[in-house]
């Protein structure tokens, strides 16, 4: 017989009503079938907290990164500093952007990340979280933004070419 603590139970909420599209604009991505209600739990995802070493000798120079989330980790000192996690599920697939519908919530006691539904989100919406301010690719949301230093950049270029 196995005996477990009730305490080390942790319900697993999952919105069923999902699926992932492989050729967005963004790469794969996760979209609502049926309409999602507002502050509805759309997923919690187990995590793997990497050391801080772990990832800036290893895991930061690989593809892995790019699915990594801030996490803080304890460091061979003892201090509390910002490391990464890998998160586990389709918490890892949930593209950018600015004006998200899905907001995360970090268990640093329980190794996991709950998402939930931050509005409704009607049926053929894509579901997409913030990833902040700094980004490591070009979003495709971003509307290119002309100046007229911009003009005088490409002006110049084209002169000395
Ligand atoms: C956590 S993954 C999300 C899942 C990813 N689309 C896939 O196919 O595996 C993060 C990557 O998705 C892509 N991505 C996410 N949001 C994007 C956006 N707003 N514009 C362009 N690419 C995006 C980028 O390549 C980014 O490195």
């Amino acid at each position: 017989m196995v005996y477990i603590l009730e305490e080390s139970r942790i319900l697993l909420d999952r919105c069923a009503d999902l699926v992932i599209v492989s050729n967005t604009p963004k790469g794969r991505g996760i979209f609502a079938t049926k309409d999602i209600p507002a502050k509805t739990i759309v997923d919690v995802c187990p995590v793997l907290v990497l050391g801080i070493e772990e990832n800036t000798e290893h895991v930061r120079h690989t593809s892995l990164y790019h699915y990594t989330y801030n996490w803080p980790v304890k460091d061979k000192d003892g201090s509390i500093k910002m490391g990464q996690a890998v998160i586990f599920g389709l918490g890892s697939m949930f593209n950018h952007a600015i004006d998200q519908n899905v907001g995360w919530e970090r268990d640093t006691k329980h190794l996991l990340v709950t998402y939930k539904a931050l509005r409704d989100i009607p049926a053929g919406e894509e579901l997409c979280i913030s990833y902040g301010p700094r980004l490591t690719f070009k979003d495709v949301d971003a509307a290119e933004v002309y100046t007229e230093e911009d003009g005088l950049d490409q002006l110049n270029r084209i002169q000395l070419e």
